[in-house]
């Protein structure tokens, strides 16, 4: 029975008595004899009653409160949260208690965390309640505040949590914060990433889930997404470059083709047992060659040397009239003259072009591009490989051959030459982007369906081109600090803030993964190669 039903109740009684008095003419203390009786039981009931349905009880030991509520008991531990201003006033303690909450955010535990800031005229706390619904699990409790009190004394070492001791009438909510006046209304929303993340299916193990102090399952992506491509980003330092190894070695080890388009030549410290191709053992490419469609090849050289539509148009021509001859500085300017020379359009175009066109034909393009082709796709047939373009000092003519070398592997799949998956990473990618990224964006959605995967790995995700990124279907995201990249990457993966205000916190080695198999993006602490 509740509250607002005692009220008629005994107004129903004293009715009926009223009306029997009417009919039977009872006398009135005969009444008032049957009726308060029945009142008092209707109480008696009511408290009974609300008794059994729902009985608090707080208990404590060691400042831990229990709540049983019918029959299920919430256990948990009230905290005041003090801030101790120095002298000088320099501790920042608003910047400590976020990043203490932010911390305390990151764990994965099935408690539950409140923080509730009283204010009134006098006085402004704060304080933290964490609570658990379970059976006795005191000692559950006891660990999570003393790990949450180590949490404190890293982030934020003005800040101390001190349990409040709680009565067995109420569970005290503190009113004095430290030797400052402070309160603040938090308004902040996290997303703690989920344990259930950690159950997904992989069958390439990269690391570890990570709350950023503890470490819980291991965690990895699957092979069969890799030919949704890959994009691993970070400032320098961050890790990138293991992150890319260790994927480049655990799919070669599960029969994947590995090739990795090594821009600074770091690479072979890594992975020692790839076979390396660089000054003294160049793969050298044929321009000219029968096999390679020539529009691929206009893209390419019209891409990386940023040519006009004319220009590239100009180029065609010269390359369908080059074919079977060498491609020499003789040639190239001979054969520009034995184009028509009808209009001065056309002139200005030729000697434009001719001018771009000196790159491919000086002394570094020279080993590179070679009409004595090596078979590349013999080379390349089957294994893992590590091409070390930095021995080309010039950076157009370094992206230039990176991209024939790409062009060159994934025209094999296209061609079905292999029954094989491979991954091709490409390192320091920002490099092969300019204005014009013809070429790179058509290779990304066209190659999926021919069993090759890109790893796109680059610490400048703005300025990858907006194709790249939306078509990276696994993300890996170590430390970011430059705010546009930061703002690229959250709007690509739509982070929730936490994770957003997370990515320049990120330790080296820690990322937040982003990938088909995982439902939410989490944070990984990547293993190291070696
Ligand atoms: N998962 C990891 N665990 C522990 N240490 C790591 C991890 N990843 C990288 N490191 C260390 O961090 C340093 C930088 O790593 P790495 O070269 O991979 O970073 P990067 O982002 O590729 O840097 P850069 O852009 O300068 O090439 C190295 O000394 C490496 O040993």
């Amino acid at each position: 029975m509740n509250r607002d039903k005692i009220g008629p109740a005994i107004l129903f009684i004293l009715g009926s008595l009223i009306i029997l008095d009417q009919f039977f003419k009872v006398e009135l203390f005969v009444l008032v004899l049957f009726a308060l009786p029945m009142i008092l039981s209707i109480i008696v009931l009511y408290f009974f009653i609300s008794k059994k349905k729902l009985s608090i009880n707080i208990f404590l030991k060691n400042q831990i409160f229990r709540v049983n509520i019918g029959n299920q008991s919430i256990y948990g531990i009230t905290c005041k949260i003090i801030g101790k201003q120095e002298l000088d006033g320099t501790a920042n303690l608003q910047k400590e208690l976020d990043a203490l909450l932010d911390a305390i955010s990151r764990k994965e535990i099935d408690l539950e965390y409140v923080v509730i800031t009283s204010i009134s005229n006098k006085r402004k706390s704060s304080s933290l309640i964490l609570f658990k619904k379970c059976e006795n699990c005191e000692d559950d409790i006891m660990r999570e505040f003393e790990s949450v009190s180590i949490i404190a004394k890293a982030v934020s070492p003005h800040i101390s949590l001190v349990p409040t001791p709680s009565s067995n009438l109420a569970i005290p909510i503190p009113q004095i914060f430290g030797n400052i006046s402070y309160a603040r209304v938090f308004d902040k929303v996290y997303d703690v990433p989920k344990s259930e993340d950690s159950t997904v299916d992989y069958d390439v193990e990269i690391g570890d889930i990570t709350n950023g102090k503890m470490i819980s399952s291991p965690i990895g992506i699957r092979s069969s997404d890799v030919v949704r491509h890959i994009g691993i980003f970070g400032s320098t330092g961050s890790g990138k470059s293991n992150t890319a190894a260790l994927l480049s070695k655990k799919l070669a080890e599960i029969g994947f083709n590995v090739v990795i388009l090594d821009w600074h030549g770091e690479f072979k410290n890594l992975l020692n047992d790839f076979i390396v191709f660089d000054r003294q053992n160049i793969i050298k490419i044929n321009i000219l060659s029968q096999s390679y469609g020539i529009e691929d090849i206009v893209d390419i050289i019209g891409d990386v040397l940023q040519l006009t539509d004319p220009q590239r148009f100009m180029l065609h021509l010269l390359l369908l009239k080059l074919k079977g001859r060498p491609f020499t500085l003789s040639t190239v300017i001979d054969t520009l003259n034995q184009l028509d020379e009808g209009s001065n359009w056309s002139r200005e175009v030729k000697y434009a072009l001719a001018r771009k066109l000196l790159l491919l034909t000086s002394r570094q393009g020279k080993l590179v591009f070679s009409n004595e082709e090596d078979d590349i796709e013999k080379i390349l047939e089957s294994g893992k490989y590590i091409i070390d373009l930095s021995f080309l000092h010039n950076i157009r003519l370094r992206r230039l051959y990176g991209l024939f070398i790409l062009k060159i592997l994934t025209d094999i799949y296209f061609r079905g030459k292999s029954d094989k998956k491979i991954l091709i990473v490409i390192e320091e990618a920002h490099n092969y982007f300019t204005e014009y990224n013809d070429f790179i964006n058509r290779i990304i959605s066209e190659v999926r369906k021919f069993g090759v995967g890109l790893c796109i790995v680059s610490q400048s995700p703005s300025s990858i081109s907006a194709e790249i990124l939306k078509n990276t279907n696994i993300k890996i995201i170590h430390s970011l600090k430059a705010d546009i990249d930061k703002r690229v990457i959250s709007d690509s993966l739509s982070l929730p803030p936490s994770m957003v205000n997370f990515i320049d916190k990120l330790d080296i080695g820690e990322a937040i993964l982003s990938a088909p198999n995982i439902k939410n993006p989490i944070v990984v602490k990547i293993k190291k190669t070696f």
